[in-house]
């Protein structure tokens, strides 16, 4: 079985809870990226600033991470979708860390369709085997069991691959 991890962003708890999913049915350590300065949580600016960070590549400042990618061999990366594309703190990882030769799978959460994400996503890991994707429609608020059967399901798959 190989050394896996995962790390994810969420805002709003959809990611942070398919990321809790994974770590905690499949044993694997798991970090959560923290933007150095936190994105705002409600209102206009929660919209307008995502979508344009996320539109523009921004790669704003992350807090310090709590394990090395380099000790992991599959890395289960989870984002939201914002504005069509993966979250800024995302971003910021995987343009940071060095994932040459790393398999990595993505997994998100949207509001209406992941399609363009997995393009962004896998354009930004040149030097790593991209080995699949999962994505789901707002889970906290779909069914939670189905999400986690189905998200489980796929990456033991990848683990035993
Ligand atoms: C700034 C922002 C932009 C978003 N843009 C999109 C989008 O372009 N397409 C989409 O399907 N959902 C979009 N959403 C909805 C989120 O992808 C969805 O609510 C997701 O489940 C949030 O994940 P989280 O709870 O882990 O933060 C956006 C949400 C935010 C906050």
């Amino acid at each position: 079985m190989p050394n896996a991890l995962v790390v994810f962003y969420s805002l709003d708890g959809d990611v942070r809870f398919l990321a809790r999913t994974l770590a905690k049915e499949l044993v694997l350590d798991s970090m959560e990226l923290e933007l150095v300065k936190p994105h705002p949580t409600h209102g206009f600016m929660k919209y307008f600033k995502g979508g344009l960070l996320a539109a523009t590549g921004a790669t704003p400042p992350l807090r310090p991470l709590a394990h090395d990618a380099a000790h992991y061999d599959l890395l289960f990366v989870g984002t939201p979708v914002w504005n069509s594309r993966p979250t800024p703190a995302v971003r910021t990882f995987l343009k940071s860390a060095d994932l040459k030769g790393k398999r990595v799978a993505f997994f998100t959460s949207y509001g209406d369709n992941d399609v363009k994400t997995y393009r962004v996503l896998t354009s930004l890991v040149p030097g790593a085997k991209v080995v699949g994707h999962i994505g789901f429609k707002l889970p906290l608020k779909m069914d939670k069991e189905q999400c986690s059967a189905d998200l489980v399901r796929w990456a033991k798959d990848l683990l035993n691959s």
